[in-house]
């Protein structure tokens, strides 16, 4: 009995203590309010060994002071020169590249820009990422969709200093020891892929690796991520690309793909690498072929933290395209249960984009309705026409979308009809593109878009990149008409369509969600990413959209603004992990902290608190 007593009174004062703290760390959050303080970098080398290092290197920012103290004294010109003269800089040489390559062959200047901005990323790593932050919308198109796809394709010729990590199918057995060479204590945010899908360019093998480094440059950029806590990540397991295979200068696996369990054991032991040694880790799952791409995130989903960018980021930025198309046509976002969305394209993007877009659906309308219950709002069009129930050997992840035969025998429709009988008897509100076949939306398909009995149909040729996409933005305003909104996945310029009027053009790709989604999950420390984080991002990034820009047919943020944006989605991802009761917490900030500033709105302060900015911090020698 005594025993019993004292064990509560001790339980109560531990718990009575625990308050305490909690109020203590509570008010000192308070107190210290979004306070952010840069930090000095202890570093533990000298003189050129720190030049050589791009994460310290400032190069002629160097005060005098640290020239000193490092030992940097005469390795660098006498000047020193501000973050912002340095800026100039570089932005005079990148003009001046501009301008001697502008009457040459698009592609050399692409990769001439490419090459410059990459040896800035190997140098000086705050400056690189200050500038990209600062001409976010000049030089995406270079780190990534559309040049990213062109260096991919000539990866092993542009290589020169490694960047990320590399895992094959040679490696088996020593993954586990492996992840140990990578120098960082922390990593926050995995990228990997396969590279057997890069963009809608096929397999590229080993050199796909470009397309994890440009995604974590947005990472970066947008999300606030830590450089230095990014890694990027190929798993080669052979390429089935013929022209790789007999290139003797290919730097990957001279083999065919592993296939089957062979193949899954390789991946399967890459993520206990990665979580053995990074267990807060995010992995994001990009650009793995199809067939692979579901059964993976069906593998992995629960277990691990993390996600299909292209099932699950595509998606969401398809579904808030969708719901800005429909409010340009002065209808409520409820009406996108009324949409009729014709989408090309069956593999991971459209499978994805159809899923999760059925379950909004079934958010506005519930779970119940007929909407929800059929397939009434989608055609699925892939390259054997549209798909129904009467398909041969249906792909298994394409089967439940499938049209019923009763369904289209009504339209007028069967089984395999073309994309432009789909589109004459359908008349959509939304064409989508997710084919990677470039110009598949012909004269002829665009022409049937005018039979639309829609007020603005949405033109959307998602695929990547630009000489993948379904239509030019000029051939979607000439043959539907200026009243269409248009979006592509890799940039167009706006058209001009005479008498003063612009036709608006909309980058419609998963970078505006991805840098939320995975900044989102890493500080709410959610255990798993779930549909309903998913969505709250996707409907976040709807609801961004004034009316003013939606009537212009504005339907995404301008991409200067894509870091304000990714805080916001990011703090609508937490704030759902928190009511799902999966958030657990990051760093010293646990569960109950987090429902605190989700209590009093302070969970966008706390995000921006978190996101890393580009600033020189003063350097401190530690031997
Ligand atoms: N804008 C964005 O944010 C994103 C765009 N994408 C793009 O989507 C494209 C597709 O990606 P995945 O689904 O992973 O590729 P995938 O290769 O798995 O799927 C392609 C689909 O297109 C169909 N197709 C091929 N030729 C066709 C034709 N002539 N007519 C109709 N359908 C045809 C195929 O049957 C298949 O279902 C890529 O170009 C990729 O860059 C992917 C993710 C994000
Ligand atoms: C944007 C992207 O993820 C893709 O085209 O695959
Ligand atoms: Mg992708």
């Amino acid at each position: 009995m005594a025993q019993a007593i004292a064990s509560r009174a001790r339980k109560a004062v531990v718990k009575a203590l625990e308050s305490e703290c909690w109020q203590l760390r509570e008010g000192a959050r308070r107190y210290l309010g979004q306070r952010k303080v840069v930090r000095p970098s202890i570093v533990n080398k000298r003189s050129s060994d720190i030049l050589h290092d791009p994460w310290y290197n400032k190069g002629t920012a160097f005060p005098l002071t640290e020239r000193e103290r490092l030992g940097l004294r005469g390795m660098l010109p006498p000047r020193v020169m501000s973050i912002n003269q340095q800026i100039d800089r570089f932005m005079a040489n990148f003009r001046s590249l501009e301008r001697n390559t502008r009457d040459g062959p698009q592609e050399v200047a692409a990769l001439a820009k490419w090459r410059i901005l990459n040896r800035l990323h190997d140098r000086n790593e705050t400056l690189f990422y200050k500038i990209l932050i600062d001409n976010i919308q000049q030089l995406a198109p270079i780190v990534y969709t559309p040049t990213v796809g062109l260096v991919c394709q000539n990866y092993s010729g542009l290589f020169r200093r490694p960047r990320g990590m590399y895992f094959s199918a040679a490696d088996r057995g020593e993954m586990m020891s492996m992840i140990y060479n990578w120098p960082a204590e922390q990593v926050d945010m995995i990228v990997v892929t396969d590279g057997s899908r890069i963009l809608g360019l096929g397999d590229l093998g080993v050199q796909g690796i470009g397309i994890p480094i440009g995604k974590l440059d947005l990472y970066v950029a947008a999300a606030g991520m830590n450089p230095q806590r990014v890694l990027p990540v190929m798993i080669d397991v052979g390429t089935n690309n013929q022209q790789l295979l007999d290139n003797p200068l290919y730097m990957g696996l001279h083999r065919p793909r592993l296939e089957g369990e062979e193949y899954m054991s390789i991946i399967d032991e890459f993520m206990e690498a990665a979580f053995t040694r990074y267990p807060d880790v995010i992995v994001q799952f990009e650009d793995f072929q199809s067939k692979w791409a579901f059964k993976l995130l069906q593998r992995y989903r629960t277990h691990y933290r993390m996600f299909n960018d292209d099932i699950q980021g595509t998606a969401g930025v398809a579904l808030a395209g969708v719901l800005g198309a429909v409010r340009a046509q002065g209808r409520p976002m409820s009406d996108i249960a009324k949409q009729k969305i014709v989408v090309v394209g069956a593999g991971s993007a459209g499978l994805g984009v159809v899923s999760f877009m059925k379950q909004a659906v079934a958010r506005v309308v519930g779970n119940d309705s007929p909407q929800v219950q059929g397939s009434d709002n989608f055609w699925l069009v892939d390259k054997d026409g549209l798909v129904t129930e009467a398909r041969e050997n249906i792909d298994p992840d394409a089967k439940q979308y499938a049209r019923s035969l009763d369904d289209i025998s009504r339209s007028g429709l069967q089984e395999g009809a073309s994309l432009v009988d789909v589109v004459r008897h359908v008349k959509p509100d939304v064409l989508m593109g997710l084919s990677a076949v470039g110009g598949l939306f012909t004269q002829e398909v665009l022409e049937a878009m005018k039979l639309s009995d829609c007020p603005r149909p949405a033109i959307l040729p998602m695929s990547n990149p630009t000489s993948k996409a379904e239509c030019t933005a000029e051939q979607a305003f000439k043959y539907v008409g200026p009243h269409i909104v248009f979006a592509s996945g890799s940039p167009f310029q706006d058209v001009d369509l005479g008498d003063g009027k612009i036709g608006r053009v909309n980058q419609g790709n998963n970078m505006y969600l991805f840098p939320g989604i995975g900044l989102g999950a890493l500080l709410s420390g959610a255990h798993h990413i779930t549909d309903g984080m998913l969505h709250a991002a996707a409907e976040c990034l709807a609801s961004v959209m004034d009316e003013e820009s939606l009537q212009k047919g504005i339907i995404y943020p301008p991409i200067p603004e894509i870091r304000n944006i990714t805080a916001k989605i990011a703090e609508a991802v937490i704030k759902e992990a928190i009511i799902e009761e999966v958030a657990e917490g990051y760093r010293e900030t646990d569960p109950r902290e987090l429902q605190a500033m989700a209590q009093d709105d302070s969970i966008l302060a706390y995000v921006e608190k978190n996101m890393w900015s580009p600033e020189y911090s003063s350097l401190v020698y530690e031997s």
